[in-house]
């Protein structure tokens, strides 16, 4: 009921993540990239962490329950189409985050598998490596690991494309449909660098594009991920998806903003919209 206003039906996606206290990773990145494309963003948060552009000085986990509390609010409310999870910091998290899943279900789930920040601090405890392989990735419609994230849910070294198309079949066979294995830790190495997706119908892309030299990268997985969750939510097809967010990552990049003296943040501002002529 709204007499005299008008009423808009807008997608509704979740991240379930750790905020960055200096707003370039994280939750943060998050909604600024789900405000961008037009979606309505709800959070679970699963950690605080106090960091800076130069790393993670501090993390709080939030208790089990309260984050199945959380789960709760969200899903006797809000219809959710589709979530993402991000620095889920540790085995208890990883496990709350599963069953709060398990007894909520809030549409298509992509997993961020944040481990390590660009700082070197770990936002995952390798004894959740485990936790994270059996009980959350067989949940989830996408995984988007960086390269050492992808080493070590595989347990070897990736150091040849073939590699890392044996390493995209590996994970898929740990139960998840689509998987992306990022390469920007490769973008220093060589001008041209990609990303490798396997799709759950066993077709699979190389997604090239020039390295930008920078180090104003923090927050670029959160980034990517948030785009791809949020275009699910409005009911795009992952394949038409994935060139976009490319894009809009790239871009968010290239158009750097003068935040921080480490590792800057992304320009969120960027125009780039799925659907427009400029995309297709
Ligand atoms: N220097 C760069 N130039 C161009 N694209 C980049 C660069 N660094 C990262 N990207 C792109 O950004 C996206 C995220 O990749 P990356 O491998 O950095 O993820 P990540 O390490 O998980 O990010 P983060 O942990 O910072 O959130 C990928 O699509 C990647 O290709
Ligand atoms: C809370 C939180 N989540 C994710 C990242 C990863 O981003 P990056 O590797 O760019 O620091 C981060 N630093 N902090």
């Amino acid at each position: 009921m709204n007499a005299g206003g008008i009423m808009i039906d807008i997608p509704q996606v979740i991240t379930i993540a750790s905020t960055d206290a200096s707003g370039g990773a994280g939750i943060n990145a998050d909604l600024k990239t789900f405000h961008n494309q037009g979606v309505y963003a709800a959070t679970i948060v699963v950690g605080l962490t106090a960091q800076n552009t130069y790393g993670v000085q501090d993390q709080y986990p939030i208790p089990a329950k309260f984050i199945l509390e959380e789960f709760k609010s969200i899903a006797d409310d809000l219809d959710i189409k589709a979530a993402k999870t991000g620095a889920l910091l540790d085995e208890v998290r990883v496990h709350a985050v599963a069953q709060g899943w398990q007894s909520h279900n809030l549409g298509k789930l992509i997993i961020d598998p944040v481990m390590v920040a660009k700082g070197g601090s770990h936002l995952l405890s390798d004894t959740a490596i485990d936790t994270l392989k059996t009980e959350l990735i067989p949940l989830a419609f996408l995984i988007t690991p960086n390269l050492p994230e992808a080493e070590i849910l595989v347990g070897r070294s990736l150091k040849t494309d073939q590699d890392i198309i044996h390493a995209a079949m590996t994970i898929q066979n740990m139960g998840v449909k689509n998987v992306l294995i990022k390469g920007g830790h490769r973008a220093d190495l060589k001008n041209e660098f990609a990303d490798y997706i396997l799709y759950a119908d066993g077709s699979s892309e190389w997604l090239t594009m020039p390295g930008i030299k920078t180090k104003r990268t923090h927050g670029t997985g959160d980034t990517l991920s948030s785009f791809i969750t949020a275009n699910l939510a409005k009911g795009y097809d992952l394949k038409d998806i994935m060139p976009v967010a490319k894009k809009f990552t790239y871009e968010a990049i290239r158009q750097t903003i003068n935040v921080g003296h480490g590792h800057g943040p992304l320009n969120h501002w960027v125009a780039i919209t799925m659907g427009t002529e400029d995309n297709k």
